[in-house]
């Protein structure tokens, strides 16, 4: 069995990468990473300036999944940007950066500065972030997203790509599939980020079990499987010359399996890799090849997208 993927210019030997922030926020957390059995790593969302974030608790575990509102906690791109100047791009695993300002100019003086880099990264801008209090995600408003890819794609020359939310209705599906049509820069699209706004209760309390916004937070992990693979499988048939990286409710090897056969090139791990660590993903790697071997799969591309309807 071969895990290897070849896609937008870069070699990965297993399909894995963390789902930005989740253990990519410091250097530290991104070279565990590197020398996990990811196939590739992706940097916590960046910003300008550094964030401290949300006040906490801003992140909690449920027997089903997570939810956090951490608020995009980050140093700034710029020690983003130096961690990726200092990276060894030739020999090591690829390394994609998350880029999520919060306004048009930020976003487009963070791109044109990774564009001046000029970098062999993927640039994957995140349309979805639904924990800035005040301000919704991006990918919910078609409008404002395709501005900010029009203008995006003239500071950044290269492929990028969009991070975005759920959607939940076909009608949604085909007008932001519309709107990344539109733009050509657009190699690939990240489905899913977390479902927003969600809120825990802890019974016992009587409570909610993060501060941030009265307890609403973004939910990850099982709960979210069926909806990121319904977001998968529409955004790949509906973009055929783009990729889809897979994101929601991976914790097996069964998961990434189904992300794949709903279309996903490679997939992202999240809520798993925040509760188990780097550990989780040799063990999804590991789950992959047995349920491929046991399938008569010798490569990601003899079942990718072949999901069967009925
Ligand atoms: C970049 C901010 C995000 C955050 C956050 O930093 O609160 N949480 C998410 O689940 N998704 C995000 O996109």
């Amino acid at each position: 069995v071969d895990l290897a993927v070849a896609w937008l210019g870069i070699q990965m030997d297993n399909p894995l990468i963390n789902a930005s922030g989740v253990m990519c926020r410091t250097v530290e957390e991104l070279e565990a990473l590197r020398h996990s059995a990811a196939g590739a790593l992706i940097t916590k969302s960046c910003t300008l300036e550094p964030r401290k974030g949300n006040p906490e608790p801003r992140y909690a575990s449920t027997a089903l999944g997570s939810i956090n509102s951490m608020g995009l906690p980050n140093a700034g791109y710029r020690y983003y940007l130096d961690y990726a100047r200092r990276y060894d791009h030739e020999h090591d695993k690829p390394l994609l950066m998350s880029v999520s300002g919060m306004s048009l100019e930020d976003n487009l003086e963070m791109m044109a500065a990774f564009d001046e880099a000029a970098l062999p990264v993927l640039v994957e801008l995140n349309l979805s972030c639904p924990n800035l209090p005040g301000k919704p995600q991006i990918g919910y408003d078609f409008e404002a997203s395709a501005r900010l890819l029009a203008e995006v794609s003239k500071v950044y020359r290269r492929p990028f790509g969009v991070k975005l939310p759920p959607y939940f209705d076909p009608v949604h599906f085909g007008e932001m599939a519309d709107v990344l049509d539109g733009c050509p820069s657009i190699g690939f699209v990240t489905c899913i980020n977390s479902i927003g706004n969600g809120l825990v209760i802890d019974l016992e309390r009587e409570s909610v079990v993060i501060r941030p916004k009265d307890g609403l937070g973004g939910i990850g992990g099982d709960y979210v499987l069926p909806t990121a693979l319904a977001n998968v499988r529409e955004f790949a048939r509906r973009l055929p010359g783009r990729h889809v990286i897979g994101c929601g409710g991976i914790r097996s090897g069964r998961e990434a399996f189904m992300h794949i056969l709903a279309g996903a090139t490679v997939v992202q791990v999240g809520t798993c890799l925040y509760e188990e660590g780097p550990a989780c993903l040799t063990r999804i790697r590991d789950e992959l090849v047995c349920l491929m071997q046991d399938k008569g799969y010798r490569t990601l591309a003899d079942f990718r997208g072949c999901l069967r309807t009925l």
